[in-house]
C-alpha cells in the first residue's frame, strides 16, 4: 500500500547546477496539502528551477523530490491528471487559439471545468478565437493559467502568475487562486511580489541564491511587532531621538528623509517621537505605523531588497 501522503510537496537537500554555476544550492521545504506555498525570491534566486523539476521537467542534482507522495520522474504517468502547471513561458503552441485549445486539454480530463466559463472568469471571452501568439502578454498569462487548472487538478504549480498583469487582471488572478484553495486544491507559486505573497499564501519560502532563508506564515515571518515611519527633512539626529525613546528601539534613516523607529511601538513611543520632532521644529509628514512587511523581513535577512 502507497504511504499516506502528507505534502503536497516535499524536497530535501535539492541542488541543481548550470555547468559551474549552482541555481539551487540544497533547498528544503514542504508545501502542506490544500495550503497555498509562495516562493518568494528576488530574479534568479532559483525558484523556476525548483519548481520545475516538482514539474518532473528538470532533474535535480541531489537531493529528493516527492510530489503528492510520488516522484516527478519515476511517477510522471500517474501524476500528469493530477497536477496543472503553468510555465512562466506560457506553454501554448503559439497558433492554438484560446478556447479550442482550452476545450483540447479539458478533453483529456475525466471532470474537467466549463472552458468558456473559465475563459469569462479571467476575462478572456472576447479573445476566444484568437491564437496563443496574438495574445497580449497578460492574456497568454491568464490563458496558461486556465490551461493548468481547467482539468481540475488536484496540485498547481504556478510560476510568476501574475508578473505582467495589470490591477484588473492580478486580482482577478488572486480570486482564482484563493477559488483553488477554497476547493481544496494545493497551490505551489512562486513570485517576486511580496504583496502577493501575503496575501495569498498560507506558506511562505523565502529564497535567496538557491537556499530557503526563512519559512513560514507571513504573520509568523513578520512577527506582530509594529514599526512607526515618517518622512522629514534628511539629517535628522536620530542618536539624540534614540536617547529619548525607551531602551531596546531602534531608529534608522534609510533612504535619506525616510525614518524608521522599531521598538515596542505604543502610545508612549509615539509621544515621544512626535514631541521630540516638535522639539526641533520638524514637521513630519506621512507618519504612519505598520506591521513588518515580508519585505523588511527579506532586507533584514539578506541585506538586499527584494524588489531590486
Ligand atoms: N537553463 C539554464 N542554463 C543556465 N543557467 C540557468 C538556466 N536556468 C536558470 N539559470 C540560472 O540559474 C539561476 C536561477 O534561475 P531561476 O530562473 O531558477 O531563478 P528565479 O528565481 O526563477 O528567477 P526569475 O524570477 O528571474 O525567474 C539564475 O542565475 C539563472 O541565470
Amino acid at each position: 500500500m502507497a504511504p499516506p501522503e502528507e505534502s503536497a510537496v516535499e524536497l530535501d537537500g535539492l541542488v541543481k547546477r548550470y555547468g559551474a554555476a549552482t541555481a539551487v544550492n540544497g533547498l528544503s521545504f514542504r508545501a502542506g496539502l490544500g495550503a497555498v506555498t509562495a516562493l518568494l525570491g528576488p530574479n534568479g534566486a532559483g525558484k523556476t528551477t525548483t519548481i520545475e523539476i516538482c514539474e518532473g521537467f528538470r532533474r535535480a542534482d541531489a537531493g529528493t523530490v516527492r510530489v503528492l507522495g510520488l516522484d516527478p520522474h519515476r511517477d510522471a504517468r500517474a501524476l500528469k491528471p493530477r497536477v496543472g502547471v503553468m510555465p512562466q513561458s506560457g506553454g501554448v503552441p503559439g497558433t492554438a487559439r484560446a478556447a479550442e485549445f482550452l476545450r483540447l486539454v479539458a478533453a483529456f480530463h475525466a471532470r474537467p471545468l466549463d472552458p468558456a466559463a473559465l475563459l469569462a472568469r479571467l476575462g478572456l471571452t472576447e479573445h476566444a478565437r484568437t491564437p496563443f501568439r496574438r495574445l497580449s502578454g497578460g492574456q497568454q498569462q491568464r490563458l496558461s493559467l486556465a490551461v493548468a487548472i481547467v482539468g481540475r487538478p488536484e496540485l498547481v504549480f504556478l510560476d510568476e502568475p501574475t508578473t505582467g498583469l495589470d490591477p484588473q487582471a492580478r486580482h482577478a488572478t488572486w480570486e482564482l487562486i484563493e477559488g483553488l484553495r477554497a476547493a481544496g486544491v494545493s497551490v505551489v507559486l512562486t513570485t517576486h511580489h511580496m504583496e502577493e505573497a501575503e496575501r495569498l499564501a498560507d506558506q511562505v519560502v523565502i529564497v535567496d541564491r538557491g537556499q530557503v532563508v526563512a519559512q513560514g506564515s507571513p504573520a509568523e515571518l513578520t512577527g506582530a511587532e509594529r514599526q512607526l515611519r515618517f518622512r522629514a527633512r534628511p539629517g535628522l539626529g536620530l542618536d539624540e531621538l534614540l536617547a529619548a525613546l525607551p531602551a531596546g528601539s531602534a531608529a534608522k534613516e534609510s533612504p535619506a528623509g525616510h525614518y524608521l523607529v522599531e521598538g515596542d511601538v505604543r502610545p508612549e513611543l509615539l509621544a515621544t517621537v512626535t514631541a521630540w520632532c516638535a522639539s526641533h521644529g520638524v514637521l513630519t509628514e506621512d507618519l504612519r505605523i505598520e506591521r513588518r512587511t515580508l519585505e523588511d523581513v527579506f532586507l533584514e535577512l539578506t541585506g538586499r531588497e527584494l524588489r531590486s
